[in-house]
């Protein structure tokens, strides 16, 4: 039986031809949550941006429950697997702004299971004026916990996350790890605590000759239990 959410054989080329990371496999079921980690620049945000179908890569597919991107068309397919940036880039208006407008484009199946993005800000300290303010007189922490809520009131099946609390002070920290791990997740951080906290698997890219590494790692309570595959340069990895 297929997993929930599949990536297979991912490889990205940088704009000059060489190799950014080749035949990397991610393999999640319902509620894993997989820490995405490694030095900056070694392709972590790339590899998200693969995932969601927002840039193109060289080879290797992704299915979701069983479906292609071809069988969903890419609107479709990145409205269910969602990258959600680290810094919001500069929106027009509020962030219910921004929730009414994706929400227009989510799919028939998905409308009638929309959550409210004010429930989740109000969960981790915001109110729900900070959802009627303009982004821009938000602050980094304000907007970073705004943009995650309009992502999971949208209700996705995957999230991708680039280092979702990044710009938070530690008590809203675990209070947005303490809900987003309740979610099938790939997660970028930085942060080996994070990742003990929130992981219940790791993929691990460092550099290689070749294009950049990926270990794998499926986390048993808390801790790192089988070291799955080494992919150096052309073998595949699998978790
Ligand atoms: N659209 C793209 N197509 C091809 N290569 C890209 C693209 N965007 C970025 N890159 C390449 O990917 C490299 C890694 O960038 P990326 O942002 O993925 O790293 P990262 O591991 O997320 O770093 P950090 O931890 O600093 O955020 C860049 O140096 C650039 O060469």
């Amino acid at each position: 039986m297929s997993a929930f959410f599949e990536a297979t054989n991912i490889t990205k080329a940088r704009p000059d031809g060489s190799i950014l990371f080749r035949n990397v496999c991610i393999s999640l079921e319902r509620g894993d949550v997989l820490t995405l980690r490694g030095p900056s620049g070694v392709g972590k945000t790339t590899l998200l941006k693969c995932l969601a179908e927002l840039i193109p890569h060289e080879s290797g597919i992704s299915m979701l429950d069983g479906k292609k991107v071809s069988d969903m068309g890419v609107p479709v397919w990145r409205s269910k697997v969602m990258y959600v940036p680290q810094r919001p880039s500069a929106h027009a208006g509020t962030p219910l702004d921004l929730f009414n407008h994706a929400s227009k484009y989510a799919s028939q199946s998905k409308k009638g299971k929309l959550g409210d993005p004010i429930d989740f800000g109000i969960e981790w300290g915001l109110s729900e004026s900070h959802f009627h303010e303009n982004w821009s007189s938000l602050s980094g922490g304000e907007m970073q916990r705004a943009a995650l809520a309009v992502a999971l009131a949208l209700n996705p099946d995957v999230l991708l996350l680039d280092e979702p609390t990044s710009a938070l002070d530690p008590e809203s920290t675990l209070l947005v790890e303490k809900t987003l791990k309740l979610y099938t997740c790939v997660w970028i951080t930085h942060s080996p605590e994070q990742s003990e906290r929130v992981s219940t698997k790791t993929l691990t890219l460092g550099r290689g000759r070749k294009g950049s590494s990926a270990v794998v790692e499926t986390v048993v309570n808390g801790h790192p239990d089988e070291e799955v595959a080494l992919n150096m340069g052309s073998n595949p990895v699998s978790a």
